[in-house]
């Protein structure tokens, strides 16, 4: 069956209160509110196994932690295990931190409130909490009741509630304080409310510095966001004694705006709001909880509330409610600090590298394209933000490859090695991981292997009345370099010499005596590291389209070195070993084969390419 034509003989447009003057929209939210957890109740009777005293107790700790001071810990009437877990906290010396609030949560039912308050004996803080529909669609469905039996049900429960708390004299060792939720508030008449919160206040008597608590729920949502702001303000605006009041939010999510509702609700003058970490709780959930402080703190705004180890309350929420967090959810999801998409990459590096280069610390705003947050604010590591697969261009290779060996490549070369690890993401159909780009990175460059021309010894000895450069030979014009040494073609040693006018020239020069011509087209270094271990990375580009213009193609050689004239060295032979990978193999040219070195005095010993020995067998 097609879905209906016309829907609205069957769903009713939700009629918005009339509030032409409303104020909220031209508020701004400028401090945290009072955060209550429902976790234990709403989230937890939500749950398809609720949770056993243990998994309650561990999340209850981890609420503390997080900083959480009002906890609705348990429905006590309902099962034994919420009983005796209530109990457990009340009775274990140091379980509850002296400035958190219990609450638990009844129907205005006699035996219930008896039950549930009992529960709280001998607690510290303790915020009994009464709900009583108000809406009359439940008026009439599940209770039978007409309003002014609602309000007599609502006033006597109160005042059950009070006999036994704050009036009672065996109870004085306990701060209570007292909640009443008009059930079904945002599909409730808002005079309606207003006079049951009346007449509840009466019957409670709350004062200034203990205020009773109105919670107004979008028990289920019904209508968009700015509607139930309408209708929290109208309730601040008309309730008496506002004072003596704390108005408390308790959004669920059925249209998913519950997180645009909590805000604009506040912004209408609610002063605490009620969620679940991660937007668990009935159906599609309570308000995210953490959606909700991290938006706070992004707008620079401390929450009072800490998520700087997300990963641990993932965990725990996730075994505790055996429901995944979603990867895509607000800010903790696994898949948020990350970036696949190419543009989204290039932007982000060049966002890090720019604070990076400014040396920016936390007193420097923070601005990184696609990053409303810090990873690491909420203990995220950076080397998660960047993931490549075949949607991923050279700037998040560029990066992963920046992370894992402290390289800046040239664009040219992150143009290459991007082709090279598409290529690869495409052939495997997935994802890869850094560790797989890296020693893709490291095999393609030899970084931990011997390419086909390697550099066994040389020495680089300077013209007289030229001034030194260690790398690319910029001294005065007239200057020469004159490079003599073995390399190891193909497992073959060759002693080669060349002159020009740095290292780089001089050995592309004597390389032409074994027949690798080499047209070099780029050129970049830079240190790693700092101090005594600093090395030089340098990279270089060489063209092996030869004469032939439809070929137009590059290599690129990567050397790292202590030494900065032999990290040039290293990555011209690497570069020079792709050249003759590229080419149809001609026959080498015989004057130039395997001179025995017996001129040749070794400068510092055998030479070690990117860390490796290069020595060739039989030297
Ligand atoms: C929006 C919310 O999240 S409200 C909280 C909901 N949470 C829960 O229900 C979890 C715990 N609940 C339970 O374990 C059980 O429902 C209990 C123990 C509370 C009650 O169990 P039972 O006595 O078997 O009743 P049942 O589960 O069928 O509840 C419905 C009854 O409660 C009544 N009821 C519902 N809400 C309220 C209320 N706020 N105040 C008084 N009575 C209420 C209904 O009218 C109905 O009464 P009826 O049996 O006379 O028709
Ligand atoms: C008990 C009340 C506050 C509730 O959970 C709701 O209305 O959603
Ligand atoms: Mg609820």
């Amino acid at each position: 069956m097609p879905m209906l034509k016309n829907p609205s003989t069957k769903y009713k447009a939700f009629k918005p209160i009339d509030l032409p003057d409303r104020q909220w929209p031209s508020k701004t939210l400028d401090k945290a509110p009072r955060w209550l957890s429902t976790d234990l109740r709403d989230g937890n009777q939500s749950l398809i196994d609720p949770m056993d005293g243990d998994q309650k107790w561990r999340y209850f700790k981890m609420l503390t932690d997080i900083g959480y001071k009002e906890i609705e810990v348990s429905f006590p009437s309902a099962s034994q295990t919420d009983f005796d877990f209530t109990r457990r906290l009340v009775e274990t010396p140091g379980a509850v931190p002296d400035d958190v609030w219990l609450q638990v949560l009844s129907p205005c039912r006699e035996d219930f409130i008896r039950r549930t308050i009992e529960s709280m004996k001998g607690a510290n803080k303790a915020i009994v909490h009464l709900y009583l529909a108000t809406s009359e669609c439940f008026q009439r469905i599940v209770f039978g009741m007409t309003r002014e039996q609602s309000v007599e049900l609502a006033v006597r429960s109160t005042k059950l509630v009070r006999s036994l708390t704050k009036d009672n004299p065996d109870a004085q060792g306990t701060e209570w304080a007292y909640e009443f939720s008009p059930e079904t508030f945002s599909d409730s008449s808002p005079e309606f409310v207003v006079e049951i919160c009346e007449a509840v206040k009466a019957a409670w008597e709350p004062t200034k510095e203990n205020p009773i608590i109105f919670n107004l729920p979008a028990t289920v949502e019904v209508s968009t966001p700015n509607v139930y702001a309408d209708q929290i303000e109208y309730f601040c605006r008309h309730i008496s004694e506002r004072e003596k009041v704390c108005v408390s939010l308790h959004p669920h999510n059925d249209r998913g705006c519950a997180t645009a509702a909590s805000e604009l609700a506040q912004m209408a003058g609610a002063d605490r709001v009620e969620g679940c970490l991660f937007g668990n709780g009935e159906r599609t959930g309570n308000v995210d909880l953490v959606t909700l402080a991290l938006n706070l703190y992004t707008q620079g705004i401390h929450p009072n509330v800490d998520f700087s180890d997300i990963t641990n309350v993932i965990d725990i929420v996730e075994d505790c409610n055996k429901i995944p967090v979603h990867p895509r959810a607000p800010y903790g999801g696994q898949l948020v600090v990350c970036a696949f998409s190419g543009s989204h990459q290039d932007a982000i590096r060049k966002g890090f590298k720019l604070r990076e280069q400014a040396r920016a610390t936390d007193d420097d705003e923070w601005q990184i394209p696609y990053l409303p947050l810090d990873p690491a604010d909420i203990g995220r590591t950076y080397e998660a933000v960047i993931r490549v697969n075949s949607q991923s261009g050279k700037g998040g290779v560029a990066w992963v490859i920046q992370r894992a060996l402290d390289l800046d490549l040239p664009r040219g070369l992150q143009i290459a090695f991007s082709k090279i690890v598409q290529k690869e993401t495409e052939d495997l159909g997935r994802e890869l991981k850094p560790k797989e780009i890296q020693a893709l990175f490291e095999t393609e460059y030899h970084l931990k292997s011997i390419p086909r021309i390697s550099l066994i010894d040389y020495e680089l000895s300077t013209d007289r009345s030229a001034s030194p450069n260690p790398a690319m030979g910029k001294q005065s014009a007239n200057a020469k370099r004159t490079f003599h040494g073995i390399i190891s073609m193909d497992g073959r040693e060759h002693t080669i010499r060349g002159v020009g006018n740095g290292p780089i020239s001089s050995l592309a020069d004597a390389l032409r005596t074994i027949g690798v011509e080499l047209d070099v087209l780029d050129y970049k270094e830079h240190a790693i590291g700092r101090g005594k271990g600093v090395k030089a990375a340098t990279f270089i580009e060489c063209d092996i389209s030869g004469s032939d213009e439809n070929r137009k193609q590059a290599v690129w050689g990567v050397g790292i070195h202590e030494d900065t004239a032999q990290a040039s060295l290293i990555a011209m032979l690497g570069a020079a070993s792709k050249v003759i990978s590229s080419r149809p193999a001609t026959p080498m040219p015989t004057a130039s084969l395997a001179t025995p070195l017996t001129t040749l005095k070794p400068f510092g010993g055998r030479v070690n390419i990117n860390g490796l020995e290069s020595r060739a067998e039989g030297m």
